[in-house]
């Protein structure tokens, strides 16, 4: 069939469908945009059909599901004799669209260095022409430097926008979330460096348009990394609730964590990756394989409060998906929490677990961490709204069992199927470093300091002394000792979530169309 033509015949129309020739139909929710089309100039310009009798038409475009969660805008056109018959086509199905609560207007973030320094020309040629069809209008602003986009969140009149868009990577997505953040707490009272603060919600959704190195936060909360998918996701004004930890210090706020709060192996890649960000997205293997190598593990304790509240555990075989019942419950809890409280915190009094050890990593993931390099993530089983995060510990082990452990990350196997690796739900954890354990109850052993870099009780250990560095959403953050808060549903992304694989999603098509 040519592309462009389709003939308008007897289509039904509903307040959910529109059906169109044979059994193909579309949501309403998932028409991207409403356009008459000249079709008369088209076929003059091709010159066929010279004869024919004056047609009027229009265009439909409309979200087409592609493998692996990819989307795509495809489109149709329909055309009659009949001008009014056309004119009232295209007046019904804008109404429709107008029913649906859809960002009109956008701030945009460009890093035009994430990544692969493709920020802008992504934005410009494949995201733009799709916010400029769905009559989205946009105030776009290419940052300068780091932080920019963060300290512009905190002057701009954010009222005036329907939703935030960053184009860029974590750190770009991490930055634009503490500007918007930040802006709730100050405009509301909220004193940030309380660790036990209750936090006010942010209702400005997020969109993230991936251009960066790893594009965790798309990959998991989308299903793939891909700029076309995301716009129409933002297009269509989805939306995903997503928790937030907050990570203290002494009563001083460092930082918001999304995705991967890592120490040990990932906290040593970031920093490592940070002097040789030329190599692109390259310099995580380089890294990487080079963190791999010098093996080194930390000392330290870790108290954790177990996420009680939640049905779900880390070794469920299910995952988080669109609609998911675990994270709804969640919700559920948090409202009926905050008619009983108001916005006051619950007093917290449950146990708290205490462990020491030594550890090559210490990564706490408030989502399954998917991304291309890991397609099933850090954790497979975390939810993305349940108000908890997943806390894996990989004791010291061999370089081999610690192989063995991140070759599972990119295949089906369970990666927590180690004696080395415990993994728990989590709702708050602390952790202090061994070095600052010792300085603080011991401060006047000089000695220590002496010792050079690795473990004085075991020298060949690889035990190193010195602190790690933590890996938060991408940045990298220096404190050895560190109090983090899982804050259910603090913020909105225009995504759904993880649909289920598309076998599935068909069987419901058909299960419709038997419906209308
Ligand atoms: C042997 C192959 C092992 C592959 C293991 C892959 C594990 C990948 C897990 C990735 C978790 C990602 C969590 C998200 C982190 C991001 O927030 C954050 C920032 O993203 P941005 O740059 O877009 O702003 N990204 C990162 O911190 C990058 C982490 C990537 C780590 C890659 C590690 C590769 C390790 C290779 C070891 C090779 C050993 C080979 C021995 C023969
Ligand atoms: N114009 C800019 N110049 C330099 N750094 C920037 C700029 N805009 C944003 N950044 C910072 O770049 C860092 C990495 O950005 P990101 O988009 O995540 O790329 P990548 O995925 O390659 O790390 C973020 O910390 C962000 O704050
Ligand atoms: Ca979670």
């Amino acid at each position: 069939m040519d592309k462009w033509i389709s003939m308008l015949r007897c289509h039904k129309i509903s307040r959910s469908f529109l059906c169109m020739s044979g059994n193909c139909f579309v949501p309403t929710s998932e028409i991207i945009a409403v356009e008459e089309t000249d079709l008369n100039k088209k076929q003059r310009n091709s010159g066929k059909w010279q004869k024919m009798a004056k047609l009027h038409a229009f265009t439909v475009y409309y979200v087409k599901k592609a493998q692996n969660h990819r989307w795509r805008c495809s489109d149709v056109t329909f055309w009659c004799v009949d001008e009014q018959l056309c004119n009232q086509w295209i007046q019904a199905l804008k109404e429709l669209l107008e029913l649906q609560t859809r960002p009109k207007q956008l701030l945009v973030y460009i890093n035009p260095y994430g990544g692969k320094r493709q920020g802008k020309r992504i934005y410009e040629q494949k995201v733009a022409p799709l916010f400029s069809l769905a009559s989205i209008s946009t105030d776009v602003f290419v940052t300068e430097r780091a932080n920019h986009a963060k300290d512009n969140l905190f002057e701009v009149n954010i009222n005036k926008y329907d939703g935030v868009v960053c184009v860029g990577g974590d750190g770009m997505f991490s930055e634009v979330m503490h500007g918007l953040i930040g802006r709730m707490q100050k405009d509301s009272g909220i004193d940030q460096n309380n660790p036990k603060a209750p936090l006010v919600q942010c209702n400005i959704r997020i969109g993230i348009i991936p251009a960066g190195s790893t594009d965790c936060v798309c990959y998991s909360t989308v299903g793939i990394s891909d700029p076309v998918t995301s716009a129409l996701h933002i297009i269509l004004g989805d939306s995903q609730p997503l928790d937030v930890s907050s990570v203290h210090h002494n009563n001083t706020f460092l930082k918001y964590t999304v995705s991967l709060l890592g120490y040990g192996f990932y906290g040593d890649v970031l920093k490592d990756s940070e002097k040789k960000r030329w190599m692109g997205p390259m310099r995580y293997d380089y890294s990487g394989f080079k963190t791999f190598l010098s093996h080194h593990c930390y000392e330290g304790t870790i108290s954790f409060q177990p996420a009680k509240h939640t049905l779900g555990s880390p070794r469920d075989k299910d995952s988080c998906r669109t609609g998911c019942h675990i994270c709804r419950q969640s919700e559920q809890q948090l409202a009926e929490q905050r008619k009983k409280c108001g916005l006051k915190h619950e007093e917290d009094e449950e146990e708290w677990k205490v462990i020491k050890g030594k550890f090559l990593a210490i990564n706490a993931v408030n989502m399954s961490c998917a991304c291309p390099r890991s397609p099933k993530g850090l954790s497979p089983a975390a939810h993305l709204a349940d108000g908890s995060a997943d806390l894996i510990l990989v004791r010291k082990c061999s370089r081999f069992d610690f192989l063995r452990y991140l070759v599972r990350h990119t295949n089906q196997d369970d990666q927590f199927d180690f004696s080395f690796v415990d993994v728990y739900r989590v709702k708050s954890f602390q952790f202090t470093s061994k070095l600052l354990e010792d300085n603080e109850s011991d401060v006047t052993d000089i000695g220590k300091k002496h010792f050079g870099q690795f473990c004085r009780d075991h020298p060949a250990c690889c035990c190193n002394i010195a602190n790690s560095t933590w890996n938060c959403d991408g940045e990298t953050l220096d404190s050895s000792a560190i109090e983090v808060r899982v804050h259910c549903q603090l913020m909105k992304l225009f995504a759904r979530g993880i649909e289920e694989n598309h076998k599935e999603a068909v069987s419901n098509q058909s299960r419709v169309e038997q419906l209308l």
